[in-house]
């Protein structure tokens, strides 16, 4: 039997409209939005005879009640993406400002201690010759941006005489396929000290060139894996004798390689956070060995910005992981030499908002994920039900198992299997996913990089959510709770073996087969 508009669920048996305010003081948009068509249809119904002009009045303020009320709500919910939005700029802010202060008073340090360094023992100090900087913008040789534009870097880093070596500088530029010179290449990328921002346009191929050789080498391996084991100790072994690096491993491989042979004495780690924190000042190249999985470790452990990753393929799929590793001699050889073609892969950066939090501002540590953020039910065996908001746009309710917010990187991992598009990886856009939506009309969007996401979950969602970051992290959202998305400012520069896009297109070949399907024959039937 169909429903009056009074008896549907959002009307209570005695005909009130159940549009209360809940705990917050307001009810969902969505339940407010039915209540508003409620009301809507109300009116527009023919009024039976002997009904009287009360039935009409209080029908109109109901509906005034609706609109103010879903106003209300929306308004909240555009308020907590600004504010989650401003927190991210002050965030940006503050370290930039510390980090300008750390090089300040390291260069206090410098000078009291006679050229010590004290950042730490592997630093490079200079050997009494003056040494170039990478150092490239400033009145006296500091750089006080995080982005340069076009051209801003091509100042002769000699014009700064006297300083020491921390990293390896280099220089990031745009190149076409192809072409042979670097007349027509310009910088639209930069870096201070080393330290990768994306400029505005990043959808072009681009390439590193090191200024000062790399000194400094992380490597990062899959753990229990033996095959991984044996390269590594191979690898520190010709990366210290042939080409005279400092090498860093995780404290895990560190043991490893000493319960192997007191050999590996020269190899360097870290002790706590802090240091892991502080490891994108020293590493000039992150070298991995595994799978997908072993470069997502990599990027989490950089929550700032991160050194160009040079990712070997010792895993089963390896759509990131390019590189073969019974060649690593001559890939690495040429890697430290340079340039090379890297693929700038944008982070999403996530915030958690807690409806308990006493202000907008008090949310969670940001986490950055390189594939993407999942919201999904969990062990709940009702629907998810999240409401989506896009800038200050109301995007739609997700009714399903949960959704995807993937980079276009991770387009070809788990949003893929929920029926999302892949996307070259340089393309810059949010994938905005459904999982088993219920509803045959969700198909999965695309949406632009500058955008901030913001997904909640309603007052009245009879479930928690669940958000889970690259897979791993898992974090419970209640109702009132929501995660609020956007591009973050610090992209995972990784090494391609050809370039970006040949890369790509070679994943999807050999990873998924991508459209493999035997050629027709000739001798068929033919049009005449
Ligand atoms: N149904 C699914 O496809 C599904 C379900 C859960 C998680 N995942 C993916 O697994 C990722 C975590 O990877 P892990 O290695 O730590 O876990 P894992 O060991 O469970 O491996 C997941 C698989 O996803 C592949 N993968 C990871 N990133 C990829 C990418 N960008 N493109 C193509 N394939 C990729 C890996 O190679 C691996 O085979 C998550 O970020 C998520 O994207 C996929
Ligand atoms: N350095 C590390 N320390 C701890 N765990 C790691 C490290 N590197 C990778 N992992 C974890 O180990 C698991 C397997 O890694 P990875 O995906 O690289 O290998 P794989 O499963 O053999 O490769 P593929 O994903 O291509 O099949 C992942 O869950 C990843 O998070």
């Amino acid at each position: 039997m169909k429903q009056s508009p009074m008896s549907s669920s959002n009307h209570t048996s005695n005909g009130n409209a159940s549009v209360l305010p809940l705990e917050n003081g307001f009810s969902d948009s969505l339940s407010l939005l039915n209540s508003e068509k409620a009301v809507e249809e109300l009116s527009q119904q023919p009024l039976l005879h002997g009904i009287d002009d009360h039935l009409i009045e209080f029908a109109e303020a109901l509906r005034t009640v609706a609109k103010a009320l879903r106003q209300a709500a929306e308004g909240k919910a555009s308020a907590q993406a600004e504010a989650a939005e401003w927190k991210r700029k002050y965030e940006l802010e503050r370290s930039r400002i510390l980090h300008l202060e750390r090089k300040v008073s390291s260069e206090e340090h410098l000078i009291k201690e006679g050229r010590v360094v004290p950042l730490s023992n592997q630093t490079v100090l200079s050997d009494g010759a003056p040494e170039q900087s990478e150092r490239c913008c400033g009145e006296n040789g500091i750089c006080s941006h995080e982005v340069l534009r076009d051209g801003e870097c091509d100042r002769d880093a000699s014009a700064f005489p006297n300083k020491m070596i921390r990293k390896a500088s280099f220089k990031l530029s745009w190149c076409c396929k192809g072409e042979k010179s670097d007349q027509k290449k310009h910088d639209v990328v930069s870096f201070e000290k080393g330290n990768i921002t994306t400029a505005e346009r990043s959808s072009k191929q681009i390439s590193l060139k090191w200024e000062s050789p790399p000194q400094t080498v992380l490597i990062l391996t899959k753990p229990n894996s033996t095959a991984v084991r044996m390269l590594c100790s191979e690898m520190v072994r010709w990366l210290k004798e042939q080409k005279s690096l400092n090498i860093f491993v995780e404290p895990r491989v560190r043991t490893e390689l000493l319960t192997e042979s007191s050999y590996y004495q020269f190899v360097q780690t870290w002790e706590n956070d802090n240091e892991v924190l502080r490891l994108h000042t020293k590493v000039d190249v992150v070298v991995t060995l595994g799978g997908d999985g072993t470069v997502l470790w990599a990027a989490n452990m950089f929550k700032g910005p991160v050194p160009p990753i040079v990712p070997f393929s010792l895993g089963s799929l390896g759509f990131m992981t390019p590189f073969y590793s019974e060649h690593y001699k001559e890939y690495l050889d040429s890697i430290l030499r340079g340039p090379i073609s890297i693929t700038l892969r944008h982070r999403l950066q996530c915030h958690v908002i807690r409806d308990a939090a006493k202000s907008d501002l008090e949310t969670e540590e940001p986490i950055l994920v390189l594939n993407e953020v999942t919201i999904d039910r969990g062990i709940s065996s009702f629907l998810s039900n999240l409401e989506c908001y896009c800038d200050n746009s109301f995007v739609t309710c997700v009714q399903g198992d949960g959704l995807i917010l993937s980079t276009t990187s991770g387009s070809t991992a788990y949003s893929l299997a929920a029926g999302g598009s892949m996307v070259h990886p340089q393309v810059p856009g949010i994938l905005f996913t459904p999982i088993c939506p219920h509803s045959l009309s969700f198909r999965p969007l695309i949406l632009p990089e500058h955008v901030t996401i913001r997904v909640q979950v309603p007052f009245n969602s009879r479930g928690h959510a669940w958000a889970s970051f690259d897979g791993k992290d898992r974090k419970k959202l209640a109702p009132g709770d929501a995660l609020v998305c956007s591009m973050a400012p610090w992209p995972v520069p990784t090494a391609c073996q050809s370039d970006s896009t040949s890369d790509f297109l070679h994943s999807i070949h050999e990873g998924l087969h991508w459209n493999l399907r035997k050629t027709q024959s000739f001798d068929g039937p033919r049009e005449t």
